[in-house]
């Protein structure tokens, strides 16, 4: 029997709290199978505990996790140091860790979810001062759902001076409340302001980009954008998530909840998967629209296929990951031309990348190496990154950067937050981008965008 009864809770706490010293603190982790659980609805019932919550599906939709409250945290500041800290503390915690877990199924036990800024050394705003340059939480309760079976995950970090009966209590209280069936309110969101931040200077900025290109000074740089806009009502988040679902395909869904801020998108873009040393990553660059009948849809798939600028900007991405994980993988594989990654508004040039991670890595290693990748940063890196950093009006605060989760057996899942959108409330900030080379226009860049941006705008209240 691996699924904990109640008393063997109290039990397992009250071992833990009678050995602590007076100082000392213990994080206590335990999983157990549970019925099925919706997890939109799961997020949905966490609102009334005042906890920030996290939610996370996989593209394939056979993997869901969803994160309330806070256990521990990995938090990190500072721009040089951000991977190395949390490597650090991610493996202070899991020494540390009491762990029941009698599944070696991915995503349950303790685990890590969060993001980090896209560029930690970009001068910020106060749009994003609630997201940290790094930032990861184990969450006091966790489901994951892993192809059609639930996982309950608490996580309880107790001290000397705590009481096991009443920690047992509280938690079971807290499992039925968020297991408890909830409906999520089809609320009508309207957007009653919408503003484009500075176009035409947005567009003046890829002209300028294009030139730095033409003097060779870089090979990609990719430019990014804001809107925002101000609804009749707050978001509802969870709301949000279920129209995501809905209307999003092959796309990852995510939100990371901070106080009164909800930073939540709908992204295709992998950066990487670990599965039992298996790696996956992806490189996604190169768009054009979906046509309107299956006919028109062919032709420009076809055309996208064959498109010189749009191959170009997809063949940095491939050069660059390709590089990368030479040193990190073998049997690495990469096909020599990309196919076509579908989505409900747009169609992306797509390559994968597979591999097996070498002994010694851990996911964080390979994010720390491609990020940011030239699908969102540029080639060379550090050139593009400096050309972003100086001409760029925007605070991309954690848009463009990897979020996802890992566990304490190096597996996990990283995906670029695009897509994506900063919901504060009765407002939002929307953030949408794209691949400049020297073949640039301006104008054709500035459509690109707005394409980019209808994934969110259409949940939020805008035309799909
Ligand atoms: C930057 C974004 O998307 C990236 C840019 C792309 C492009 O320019 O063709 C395509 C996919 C993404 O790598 C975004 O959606 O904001
Ligand atoms: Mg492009």
């Amino acid at each position: 029997m691996i699924d904990l009864k109640h008393e063997q809770v109290e039990a397992l706490l009250e071992k833990s709290i009678y050995g602590l010293n007076n100082d000392d603190f213990q994080l206590v982790s335990y999983t157990k199978r549970i019925n099925t659980v919706n997890p939109f609805q799961f997020f949905e019932a966490a609102k009334q505990t005042e906890k920030n919550r996290i939610f996370w599906m996989s593209s394939n939709k056979e993997f869901y996790l969803v994160g309330i409250g806070c256990a521990s945290e990995m938090m990190s500041e500072k721009s040089e140091t951000r991977f190395n800290e949390t490597k650090d503390k991610w493996n202070n915690v899991l020494n540390k860790a009491v762990i029941h877990n009698g599944y070696e199924v991915p995503g349950t036990g303790i685990v890590a979810l969060g993001g980090m800024s896209f560029d930690p050394e970009k001068q910020t705003t106060t749009l994003w001062e609630n997201y940290k340059a790094s930032h990861f939480v184990i969450p006091e309760y966790m489901l994951t759902v892993y192809r059609d079976t639930c996982y309950l995950t608490v996580n309880v970090k107790v001290t000397k001076n705590d009481h096991p009966t009443q920690l047992a209590n509280e938690i079971k209280d807290m499992e039925s409340t968020l297991c408890h069936e909830t409906i999520i309110e089809d609320e009508i969101l309207s957007i009653i302001n919408k503003e484009e931040i500075d176009a035409l200077q947005w567009k003046e900025t890829v002209r300028k980009a294009t030139d730095e290109i033409k003097k060779a000074s870089a090979d990609k740089i990719v430019l990014a954008r804001e809107m925002r806009l101000t609804f009749n009502r707050r978001a509802n988040i969870g709301l949000i998530l279920q129209n995501l679902l809905e209307s999003q395909p092959n796309s990852y869904i995510f939100a990371f909840e901070q106080g009164e801020d909800c930073f939540v998108g709908a992204t295709p873009e992998r950066l990487v998967k670990l599965e039992n040393a298996r790696l996956f990553s992806t490189c996604l660059a190169g768009t054009a629209p979906r046509g309107k009948t299956p006919e028109e849809d062919s032709v420009i798939r076809y055309e996208l296929l064959h498109d010189e600028k749009n191959l170009e900007e997809h063949q940095f991405v491939v050069q660059m990951i390709k590089a990368a994980m030479e040193d990190y993988c073998t049997d690495l594989k990469i096909p020599s031309e990309p196919v076509i990654y579908p989505l409900r508004n747009l169609q992306h040039l797509y390559t994968p990348v597979t591999g097996i991670l070498k002994k010694g890595f851990s996911i964080f290693d390979i994010i720390e190496k491609l990020h940011p990748t030239p699908a969102l940063g540029g080639s060379p890196k550090d050139k593009s990154l400096v050309f972003i950093r100086e001409n760029e009006v925007l605070d991309r605060g954690w848009y463009g950067a990897p979020v996802g989760w890992m566990d304490s057996n190096n597996n996990g899942e990283f995906a670029v937050a695009i897509r994506s959108a900063l919901v504060q409330g009765d407002e939002a900030s929307l953030f949408a981008g794209c691949g400049v080379v020297k073949d640039s226009i301006p104008e054709q860049e500035y459509e690109e965008t707005n394409m980019k941006f209808l994934p969110m705008l259409s949940v939020l209240g805008g035309q799909a």
